[in-house]
């Protein structure tokens, strides 16, 4: 860097000896050393330079990487509601696109603040040592000039930190619009996303150019301050020579060395413009990075086992919309517990609370007696397999996604998983059988298949306590079936706990838990509840018209 600076003022200091003693006093034999010394200087020049670059890039990169991964890790461990509140494309852009803005400027910055600095020191001293006057005139458009900069800076971050949210939309708008091509497809939606995307993208364009418009505009500043600079040492310093009390020596040397000042300042004010949009994006990852969990383990956590899950009284709001008011219920040790009712109950709900996904406000959520916000998060959620309505696979074989249930899960647990939640009849039709790939989110496989993986998942795990969400809610009755089958393996002689739209599902389970508004408002076995002509009676009822 010092090297890099320093060989412009060396340089310019050269042009007098070039000047004064050989061209004007006709040395030819200082030729040939001061062209070789300014040859040698500019590939010395080339040298530092390219080794400080690769420096600096590769720091940048390792910086950028290692922070991408610290944002990950901190985002892994905050609330699943921080996730509802921040869409996916907002995350993704901070932890990649806010990261990579902050690289190019800090690189950019780190290597033009100490070439430029020093060349801007040697240039300044060059120019003061020829002559303090003409130095002076050479600055005259400063202090004019100051506070439009600084507005520029202000400027530049606000409409950075804009371009950055209208870049996060734009991201979230793919995502939902890769993750929804099937129904904009079959709804004919494909003009209206487009249109609706392009005026997300002339939205960030337009944020994106002020903000460019505004680094542009810094180092036109300079060269307006550059342009007052010359006129004074022209208007003041060729009068001087022309008097003969300067030489032309003098004069180039200072020109020299005031044209190549103004290079590098420009530079620097083109980097303070970007270290303001980096500003931008460094608020934005500081956001991110303050941001603090609500649901944590306790500072003493208390040993929690399997047993009976009983809720008491417990009530639970999104807001200020209650969403469960004094529920109370329990679901037995080793039994199979039914969790039914209208859409919007509350049964969902029921489960994020077990797990802890969200906290109660009032009541008690117990496992085995101990309050679940007793135990520790890893103890508490180490209990449970969840079966859900998606079975979230990943783009990996059906072995891989099968051994999420557990890491460590050998070949044969693997395969003796899939074997019990039936994903070895399909699997072993493809050629590559449990090798085979999902696809994006299990875009290979069918609505049953993905299923029975999430079961296999879940067999491999092995918790004593079974959460199933309507897992066979989406399947046609023969996937149903064998669905059916695999769960009734899966659940055998564990608390389980299901929640189910369609009563059918439900028939066979030790307890009906019949869910409104947030409240238990019948409990029983399916045939009693029958018998007893109220809220389960009408549910089925009413299903019952619907499929008949
Ligand atoms: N993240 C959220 N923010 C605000 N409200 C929410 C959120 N999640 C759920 N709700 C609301 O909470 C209520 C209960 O939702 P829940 O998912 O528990 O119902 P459910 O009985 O499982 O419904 P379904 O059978 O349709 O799945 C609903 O009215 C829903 O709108």
């Amino acid at each position: 860097m010092t090297i890099e600076g320093g060989a412009l003022g060396v340089m310019s200091y050269m042009v007098r000896p070039l000047f004064d003693e050989v061209f004007v006093a006709g040395d030819a034999a200082s030729v040939r050393w001061i062209a070789f010394a300014i040859g040698g200087i500019f590939v010395l020049r080339a040298l530092s330079g390219f080794g400080q670059r690769v420096l600096v890039m590769s720091v940048g990169l390792k910086v950028t990487t290692a922070l991408q991964t610290r944002m990950l890790d901190h985002l892994l461990g905050l609330d699943a509601r921080y996730f509802q509140d921040n869409a996916p494309g907002q995350l993704i852009e901070r932890v990649r696109g806010d990261t990579q803005a902050l690289q190019a400027t800090a690189s950019a910055a780190l290597m033009t603040l100490g070439r430029d600095t020093v060349s801007i020191l040697s240039l300044i001293a060059v120019m003061l040592w020829v002559d303090w006057v003409w130095a002076a005139l050479a600055f005259i458009g400063v202090p004019v000039l100051m506070l439009p900069l600084a507005g520029l800076q202000t400027w530049i971050r606000g409409t950075s930190r804009r371009a950055r949210e209208a870049a996060g939309t734009i991201s979230t708008r793919l995502d939902e619009i890769f993750h929804g091509i099937v129904s904009i497809k079959v709804n004919r939606l494909e003009d209206h996303e487009s249109q609706r995307f392009g005026r997300e993208v002339d939205g960030f364009l337009s944020s994106q150019i002020r903000a460019e418009a505004g680094k542009a505009a810094l180092p036109a500043v300079i060269d307006v301050v550059a342009a007052l600079g010359f006129l004074g040492v022209l208007l003041y310093g060729g009068g001087e020579i022309l008097a003969g009390t300067k030489s032309v020596g003098d004069f180039m040397s200072f020109f020299t060395a005031m044209a190549l000042l103004f290079d590098p300042l420009r530079r620097l004010s083109s980097v303070s413009g970007q270290v303001q949009g980096a500003a931008a994006s460094l608020e934005r990852i500081y956001a991110v990075m303050d941001a603090e969990p609500e649901i944590v383990s306790p500072p003493a956590p208390q040993p929690i086992a399997p047993g009976e899950i009983r809720f008491e009284n417990v009530a639970f709001s999104y807001g200020d919309t209650p969403i469960l008011n004094g529920l109370s219920f329990t679901a037995e040790s080793g039994k199979l517990t039914a969790l039914v009712g209208p859409s919007g109950a509350g049964k969902s709900t029921v489960f994020g609370l077990l797990t802890r996904l969200i906290d109660k406000q009032s009541g008690g959520v117990t496992i085995g007696g101990v309050d679940v916000a007793q135990a520790s998060l890893q103890d508490l959620r180490a209990l449970f397999a969840v079966v859900g309505q998606d079975a979230a696979l990943f783009d990996e074989t059906i072995a891989e996604n099968i051994r999420l249930g557990r890491l460590d899960a050998s070949e044969t647990e693997i395969e003796a998983a899939a074997e019990t939640a039936s994903v070895t009849e399909f699997a072993a039709r493809q050629p590559k059988g449990l090798q085979t790939l999902v696809g994006p989110r299990g875009s290979a496989l069918s609505g049953g298949q993905k299923q029975r993986v999430a079961i296999a998942r879940a067999v491999l795990r092995d918790a004593p306590l079974l959460l199933l969400d309507e897992p066979t809610s989406a399947l046609d009755t023969r996937s149903e079936g064998i669905v059916q089958a695999a769960l009734a393996r899966l659940s055998e002689g564990r608390t389980t706990l299901m929640i189910a739209h369609r009563l059918s599902t439900v028939r066979d389970a030790d307890k009906i838990i019949v869910l409104e508004e947030g409240r238990v408002v019948e409990e029983g076995r399916h045939a009693d509840l029958i018998a007893r002509g109220g809220a389960y009676a009408r549910l089925a009822a009413a299903q019952a018209t619907e499929e008949g």
